[in-house]
């Protein structure tokens, strides 16, 4: 599998290169930097801290359109949107792990998923993935007497919130007590707000110096509390989740698979 990573300068993207580099059955066919950057032309590898991979970076997919399978995509929701459109033209698979996206950019990236396969997960990370296994368990064993609040923290760079990996888990824990999340969640309180109603989903955002990822959810209810925490200490979780995603895809048809459907969670 000849695998495309686009964002390679970002903090994913240098970590996605390392995880191509390090795994086995896929090579690194192309970088994509955003047009006007300093470092097109330069080797991928370098960009990576990983040495020479005779990769040199280029400014759109156009320019690589012919050296990749698969394209990783950790970027923004617009410019997935784009990526995906041109992968969907160009019969080549994506997965993408950008978070942030709305209900109307979800569905067009559901719409690219008809002309070829979509892996989209907020979290590529096993543990995050078991955790939510582990999360649609304890929702269906504790039930509505337990107050549910998701507390999540990352690095002060990190643009969207809350995580899409918090808004997943509560969508998982929302699903397996028969709610809608778009109903019950309730985001960063404040001020006078008066008594927690029953069935309510809270999140909570933390963004700090250099905290790579954690989720806390709690399930607290008179007399004790259960607290399912998932800790990321690198980001190379992330970009081997993603590498096994890319692989996974080989031959798969068109449609929208998730890491769950990659891992074989379901
Ligand atoms: N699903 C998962 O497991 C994970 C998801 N994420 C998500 O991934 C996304 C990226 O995160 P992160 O790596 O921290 O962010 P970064 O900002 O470090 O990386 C994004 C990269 O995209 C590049 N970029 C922007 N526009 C273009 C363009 N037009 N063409 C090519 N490249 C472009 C940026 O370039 P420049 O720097 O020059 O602007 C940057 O290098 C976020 O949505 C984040 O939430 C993060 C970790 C794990
Ligand atoms: O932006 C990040 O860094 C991360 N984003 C993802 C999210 O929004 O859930 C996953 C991970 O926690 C790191």
């Amino acid at each position: 599998m000849r695998v495309a990573v686009i964002g390679a300068s970002g903090r994913m993207g240098k970590n996605l290169i390392s995880a191509i580099k390090s795994a086995e059955g896929v090579s690194l066919g192309a970088a994509i930097l955003k047009p006007g950057s300093s470092l097109i032309g330069a080797d991928a590898g370098e960009i990576a801290g990983e040495g020479k991979l005779n990769v040199a970076a280029v400014a759109s997919l156009q320019d690589c359109v012919n050296d990749f399978d698969v394209l990783i995509d950790f970027t923004t929701p617009e410019l997935t949107l784009e990526n995906a459109a041109f992968c969907a033209q160009h019969n080549k698979a994506i997965v993408v792990g950008t978070t942030g996206l709305n209900d109307d950019e979800k569905a067009k990236l559901t719409e690219a998923s008809s002309a070829s396969p979509v892996v989209f997960a907020p979290n590529m990370s096993v543990g995050v993935n078991l955790t939510l296994k582990l999360l649609a368990t304890a929702a269906e064993i504790l039930g509505d007497d337990y107050d549910v609040e998701i507390v999540e923290a990352h690095h002060k760079h990190k643009v969207d919130s809350p995580s899409g990996t918090a808004l997943r888990m509560g969508e998982v824990v929302a699903d397996a007590l028969g709610r809608d999340l778009k109903e019950c969640a309730v985001y960063g309180r404040e001020g006078q707000i008066g008594p927690r109603t029953q069935k309510e989903i809270g999140f909570e955002t933390i963004r700090a110096g250099d905290v790579v990822g954690e989720h806390s959810v709690w399930f607290a209810t008179e007399g004790e509390r259960i607290e399912i925490v998932h800790k990321a200490s690198s980001r190379m979780t992330f970009a081997k989740g993603a590498v096994r995603a890319a692989s996974w895809l080989e031959g798969k048809a068109a449609g929208m698979y998730d890491m769950q459907d990659v891992l074989n969670l379901k």
